[in-house]
């Protein structure tokens, strides 16, 4: 069966006095929203300075990724960007502040980079992915190179990895995922 396209998805807490209460996810649910995924592997990072930048990340295929993104100790800026070569909406991405106090969600399904932005020191982030590390298919594109509206102040140069410095520019890219059909939406 096939995924949906990018989805951002906000857990109902249920609130007592002890706190509260949120199935992050659950099979049931996300078939109902037409992610079919099967999750095979989780990550959680922490990311000490603030304006800590990861990404634009894939796994090319045969071992593309499905994510399923949360920050669970402060806030992100996260993005999902187009890469499915003659999608109408190719380098297009759409993003969402997700963090601990808000559990908001981030599905990113093959065919979208991905990469976030910490607003606050102490970041850390835990997502599911549904294919194992690759690291002979890890591929990835220049952060600034599409004019993606990163919420820092003018001038921040943002702490990224030697790897993440040196990744290839939109338009040195050649990408090998194909378009499925599927829209890129606004996210809801
Ligand atoms: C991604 C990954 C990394 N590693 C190792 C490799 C390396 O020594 C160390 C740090 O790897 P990286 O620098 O690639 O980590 P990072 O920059 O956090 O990479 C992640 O960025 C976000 C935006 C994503 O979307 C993820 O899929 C992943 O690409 O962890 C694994 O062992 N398993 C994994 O699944």
């Amino acid at each position: 069966m096939t995924n949906s396209i990018v989805q951002l998805i906000k857990p109902k807490r249920y609130e007592d006095a002890r706190g509260w209460f949120a199935e992050v996810y659950s099979i049931r649910d996300f078939a109902a929203r037409g992610i079919h995924t099967e999750f095979v592997q989780d990550n959680h990072s922490l990311s000490v300075p603030r304006y800590t930048l990861r990404g634009l990340h894939f796994q090319t295929p045969p071992c593309g990724q499905d994510k399923l993104v949360r920050c669970v100790r402060g806030r992100i800026y996260d993005v999902a960007v187009d890469v499915r070569e003659g999608s109408p909406t190719y380098g297009q991405w759409v993003s969402a502040e997700l963090s601990a106090e808000n559990g908001h969600q981030l599905f990113i399904p093959t065919g979208f980079a991905h990469a976030f932005l910490t607003l606050d020191r102490d970041c850390e982030v835990s997502y599911k992915c549904s294919g194992l590390y690759a690291p002979h298919h890890d591929g990835g594109i220049r952060w600034d190179s599409l004019g993606i509206d990163w919420p820092m102040p003018g001038g921040t140069a943002p702490e990224l990895s030697i790897k993440d410095a040196n990744l290839p520019t939109l338009d040195e890219f050649d990408s090998p995922f194909p378009y499925d059909g599927r829209p890129l939406a606004p996210l809801g």
